[in-house]
């Protein structure tokens, strides 16, 4: 789709909540380009307004014709107008370019109290009301327009809206931000007649800056992105309720603050880089675990192997365990197949699950002999419980889960077959050469590197809360494949626990 132009005509906020700066960020936060032309520079802030400056009016009607000369205009919205004379200039405007949706904001009075619209501006407003397609006014607008007093309840609000509508032949969304009680309902209401109502709990929040400018130009840009007016305005008010709830992450003045606009779209995921890409995530992770690498280099089991010096017995109850484990491991690779949105993915897990079934026998015929394995120690179990209990979250968790088993071993497997954890692991006298040799394997190096790859571009397109999800997954794996090399006693040095050691008694 087109991606929509919408012109912001309005009055300038510096701290930047109401006025032009927030209609652009409502716009952008709307999925439209937000262009603004100003009005009136307002000297405020979120306690109040100090000084308002209007530009002589000729000056308004060059920045309008700068934009409409050049720019396709798919939406205005009009906010604060000041005096009569930007009404007309305004006014004049519209009717000479007529651009297809007109969203008219009749501000009057600032969230702090103090008037934005000049009392003799009041009349000339009526002009410009039916060059709209839309007015927004809050109660008090609305009582303004109306000529009559400020409706205090919903009834009087849409009797109000109703006279209003049918006088200027314009829809009227009248806003109840303003009404007691514990919501905030508004109405959509055609000049035939027609409501619409939206209705909503109240936030409890004093963050009310800038709530109308705001919302008026997200109807602007849903409208223009070819929404109707009903589902538009619930668009909008969608989008601004969340934005108001989350406005107290905001540090912005002392006074009514501003909404956060981009809440939603940041909490989604939506700012560039804040996930990063797929290879930044496969070095934050690979760093994210580098204690626990390290502490697993170090263990008596890997320094041995390494030397040679492991005992027999110990090297084959961690054989009997391994092949347990991979038994195990092989049915939640099995499951992730299942679970994988893609044919590539699900041929991936199911193609590793029967590399690590296939790992299993050969473990567990040609290193066991065919002996009796036993039960699964406490960490095995814990280790495989863990992945199980992976799969109940989403695919990408269960993934992230699995994948120390194949990126830390290969990556113990290489270093042992070089020699960097010890020398004589190169040795083809090495008592475990042949075991070692396995792990140097190429293709389940391919494996590992497109198990890296497929979960960390899951990690990149993930939601904030789902990547870091994903991260405790794949964290405390890792930390079990380092519990998992430290079960095994090695003269009695090396084993973290008592319940461990009982079930690794040496096989045969
Ligand atoms: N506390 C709240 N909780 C939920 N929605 C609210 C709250 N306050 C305002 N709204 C909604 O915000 C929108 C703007 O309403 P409001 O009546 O405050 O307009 P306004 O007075 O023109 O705003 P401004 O503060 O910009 O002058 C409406 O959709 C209204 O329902
Ligand atoms: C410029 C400007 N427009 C509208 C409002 C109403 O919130 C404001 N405070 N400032």
């Amino acid at each position: 789709m087109e991606i929509v132009n919408v012109l912001s005509i309005a009055g300038a906020d510096p701290t930047g909540g109401a006025g032009i700066q927030a209609d652009l960020k409502a716009i952008a936060a709307n999925g439209g380009y937000g262009m603004a032309a100003v009005t009136a520079l307002v000297a405020q802030n979120t306690c109040g307004v100090r000084d308002v400056h209007v530009p002589p009016t000729d000056f308004l009607a060059a920045q309008l014709a700068a934009v409409s000369d050049d720019v396709r205009i798919d939406a205005v919205k009009v906010g604060m107008l000041g005096t009569p004379e930007v009404i007309t200039t305004v006014a004049e405007w519209l009717e000479r370019t007529r651009p297809p949706v007109v969203v008219i904001d009749p501000v009057m009075v600032a969230a702090s109290g103090d008037r934005l619209l000049g009392a003799e501006a009041e009349a000339a407003l009526q002009r410009i009301l039916p060059l709209a397609d839309l007015i927004t006014p809050n109660l008090p607008e609305l009582a303004v327009i109306a000529g009559a007093p400020v409706a205090e309840t919903w009834d009087a609000m849409l009797e109000q809206a109703g006279a209003v509508a049918a006088q200027h032949g314009v829809r009227v969304l009248a806003k109840g931000g303003h009404l007691a009680g514990p919501s905030s309902p508004d109405a959509l209401v055609d000049p035939s007649g027609g409501v619409v109502a939206f209705a909503g709990a109240r936030i409890a929040t004093g963050n009310s800056h800038g709530t109308g400018c705001s919302l008026s130009s997200a109807v602007a840009t849903r409208i223009a992105r070819g929404a109707d007016w009903a589902t538009g305005v619930g668009a909008a008010r969608a989008w601004l309720r969340e934005s108001l709830q989350a406005s107290d992450a905001l540090d912005v003045g002392q006074g009514s603050g501003p909404l956060h606009h981009f809440a939603g779209l940041w909490s989604r995921g939506a700012v560039d880089g804040a996930g990063g890409t797929a290879s930044d995530i496969r070095a934050e992770w690979w760093d994210g675990i580098a204690e626990v690498r390290a502490a697993t280099d170090a263990l008596p089991f890997i320094t041995r192997l390494a030397d040679g010096s492991l005992p027999r017995e110990a090297f084959l109850a961690y054989v009997a365990q391994d092949s347990l484990y991979l038994g195990e491991y092989a049915r939640v690779l099995a499951r992730l197949s299942t679970l994988a949105p893609d044919p590539a993915a699900q041929r991936f897990w199911l193609h590793a699950a029967q590399g690590a079934l296939i790992g299993e026998l050969e473990l567990h015929r040609d290193r066991l002999d065919g002996a009796p394995i036993g039960a699964p120690s406490p960490t095995t179990t814990g280790y495989t419980n863990h992945l199980v209990a992976s799969c109940s979250d989403e695919y990408a968790v269960a993934a992230a889960a699995a994948l120390p088993c194949f990126w830390m071993y290969s990556d113990i497997g290489t270093r042992l077959f070089r020699g960097e954890l010890g020398e004589r692991a190169c040795d083809p006298e090495h008592p475990y050469a042949e075991w070692i040799a396995a792990y140097d394997d190429a293709a389940f190096a391919a494996d590992t590197e497109s198990a890296i790859a497929l979960v960390t571009e899951l990690a990149a397109a993930a939601r904030p809360d789902l990547r870091e999800r994903m991260w405790g997954a794949f964290r405390i794996s890792a930390e079990w494949e380092h519990d998992f090399f430290r079960q095994t006693a090695v003269d009695g040095a090396g084993s973290a626990r008592s319940a461990d050691r009982e079930h690794l008694v040496p096989v045969s």
